[in-house]
């Protein structure tokens, strides 16, 4: 990748390679369509229509948990939801176009509304990963027992069996299952390598990171629960159509957890490892359960075991890595991708959306913080205007931090106002704080791992500049401050480095970037120049001069380091025990006999104020 201010066109040799899986993909789903079912045993296409449902629905679990990191035990709820919808329809109502029409609506909408409310329990804002987990461990069991409950209605232990359905040949069947698993594979393949899947595995990486960057994480989630669940609930309509009979099992707890195993061996976040490990696996227990009932299972619990323990990636991933190996592909492609796009400088949107903006930038107004009965913040009132670049300072545990995820996330203080650019924060969350003009850089660098340096850039302007569903843009547009952090620092020439291959400093500077990337005009630093080398340093205080003389950013800067505090800050506020002992300019401050006590240890503010 390279920097410039024209849109660069495809690399015809990198839009060959992207094209290869997909076209390699819609080759094998021809053969599977119109040859496979002609010349394979009776008991092997039967056999591979309930794979190929099941596979779908691995998929499903595959973007929630490997893609995003939801650890989802629930699909096996959808799968059965749909099932049951058609059973209950062609069974009760009886069946005909019209109901099969019908029964299909109530499996989608049915599917979809529990996923929204189960969505909505899991993944409110505030709610736990751990939370989430549970909700989804327990819908199946819930929806299990209320098919089990069902007495007649829904044929309790037994299920429900020969209803009517589509008078199609197996073949036919064969090609229709085959053909949904395909369309569905293809289009979560589309998905996740578009811009917008990329934020699954942002969200995965660092949620924390996302709800400062604008994104609201929780609706994303719920959105995917959503489309997650409505095709596991096709694929149980398919099986219920196809089989002719369900029961309780396909939507409870033990077919779940079997979904997520499969996943496991396959390869999680790879898309075809659950695939192929789906189909694969559910074909032999059918072969192998019959002649080898227990001990089948005690084998494939072994080699779950031994592939977790040795492949914790799961197998596909370790095949890849070692075709890659053996090829030298590896180098190969990791020059072809840095090639892929370029940057270019986007066209300014300061606060988007806002009234109007203030004469201050930031004010806070009598605000206080406690922790049960710890008085974290007193009474803290100060204002900033754009072009200020205002350290705050302190010994430790004097509430500078504290105060920093004040300004950044309205439901964190106890009492008093905080607005940016004249609007109350109230209790907003931080994506509302990001949209109002904060942009929060965190003590730790705070970064997406996986990601690489350009796709961190881009997820970092999803607030702005919507992604794509569909495709991945090869440029990347960003705003000038942004680019001058990633050419001061060289992050520009590192653009696909993951950023966990990053040095500490050059983390730093990347977080600072991607913050720089939302356009705030509040930018909160909490100790940029923790565990940098002097050069780093000086660097970055270059920068947040530079930054505030040139983009009017109005900079809060936290920071121990005296002699970097008073080279670079216009005013300085001195915090202890949560109250403001003294807010002035540097000469003020460093000719202060009582921010030496303080420092020092000496004495209460309370008794020089
Ligand atoms: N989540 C929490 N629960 C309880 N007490 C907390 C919590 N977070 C911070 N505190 C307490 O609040 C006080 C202020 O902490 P804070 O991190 O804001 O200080 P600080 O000035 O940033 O310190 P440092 O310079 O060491 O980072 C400390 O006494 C700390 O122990």
């Amino acid at each position: 990748m390279n920097i410039s201010t024209q849109p660069v066109v495809a690399n015809p040799a990198v839009t060959r390679r992207r094209l290869a899986l997909p076209v390699g993909l819609a080759a094998a789903g021809i053969v599977l369509l119109f040859i496979a079912p002609d010349v394979l045993p009776t008991y092997l296409v039967n056999t591979l229509i309930r794979a190929f449902l099941y596979a779908a629905v691995a998929i499903t679990v595959d973007i929630l948990w490997g893609y995003t990191g939801i650890l989802t035990f629930g699909q096996s709820a959808f799968f059965g939801l749909g099932a049951y919808a058609a059973a209950l329809t062609f069974t009760h109502v009886g069946f005909g176009p019209g109901t099969a029409l019908m029964a299909f609506g109530i499996a989608i909408a049915g599917a979809m509304l529990v996923a929204l409310v189960v969505g909505w329990f899991a993944f409110h804002p505030g709610a736990s990963a751990l939370y989430g987990s549970v909700i989804t461990l327990v819908l199946p069991i819930v929806v299990s027992q209320l098919l089990y409950s069902g007495g007649s209605f829904t044929g309790s232990s037994s299920g429900l069996a020969g209803f009517e359905s589509f008078d199609l040949s197996l073949e036919a069947w064969f090609r229709i299952t085959a053909g949904f698993l395909l369309v569905i594979t293809a289009g979560a393949w589309v998905f996740v390598r578009s811009d917008a899947g990329r934020i699954l595995e942002a969200i995965r990486d660092n949620e924390q990171r996302c709800a400062y960057l604008g994104i609201n994480v929780s609706r994303v989630k719920i959105l995917l629960m959503v489309a997650c669940g409505a095709v596991a609930s096709c694929a149980g309509f398919l099986f219920a159509c196809v089989q002719m009979v369900v029961a309780p099992e396909y939507a409870g707890f033990a077919f779940g957890t079997e979904l997520l195993m499969w996943v496991a061996l396959g390869g999680r976040g790879t898309l075809l490892g659950p695939v192929i490990g789906t189909v694969l696996l559910d074909s032999s227990t059918s072969y192998l359960s019959g002649s080898l009932p227990f001990l089948w299972k005690l084998l494939s619990g072994v080699a779950f075991v031994i592939v977790i323990v040795a492949m914790p990636q799961g197998l596909l991933p370790a095949l890849l890595n070692a075709v890659r190996r053996w090829c030298r592909l590896g180098t190969r492609r990791s020059a072809a991708r840095a090639r892929e796009g370029a940057l270019r400088v986007a066209e300014p949107r300061p606060l988007a959306g806002l009234a109007s903006v203030g004469r201050f930038a930031l004010s806070v107004e009598d605000v206080h913080k406690r922790f049960g009965s710890l008085q974290v913040l007193r009474g803290i009132d100060f204002k900033v205007r754009p072009n200020e670049l205002l350290s705050l300072i302190g010994p430790n545990g004097a509430g500078k931090t504290t105060l920093m995820k004040c300004i950044a996330d309205g439901a964190e203080r106890t009492s008093g106002t905080i607005r940016l650019n004249d609007h109350d924060i109230l209790r907003s969350p931080p994506a509302t704080c990001v949209a109002l003009g904060a942009g929060r850089k965190f003590q730790n660098a705070n970064v997406f791992e996986s990601l690489t340096v350009a796709q961190a850039m881009r997820v970092s302007r999803t607030r702005l500049e919507p992604p794509s569903l569909l495709r991945r843009a090869s440029v990347l547009a960003l705003p000038d401050a942004a680019l001058e952090v990633l050419r001061a620092t060289g992050l520009d020439k590192q653009l696909d480095v993951a950023s966990r291959d990053l040095s500490h400093g050059m983390k730093q500077a990347l977080e600072l970037a991607m913050v720089l990337a939302l356009e705030p005009n509040v930018l909160l630093l909490d100790e940029p120049t923790a565990g940098l080398t002097k050069a780093e340093r000086t660097q970055i205080g270059a920068i947040l001069l530079d930054l505030t003389r040139n983009y009017a950013l109005c900079v809060l800067l936290v920071e121990h380091d005296l002699d970097f505090v008073h080279e670079i800050s216009s005013r300085i506020i001195v915090l202890h025990q949560g109250q403001i002992v003294l807010d002035g300019s540097v000469e003020e401050v460093v000719n202060s006999e009582l921010v030496r006590e303080v420092y020092a240890g000496a004495g209460a503010p309370g008794e020089h104020a």
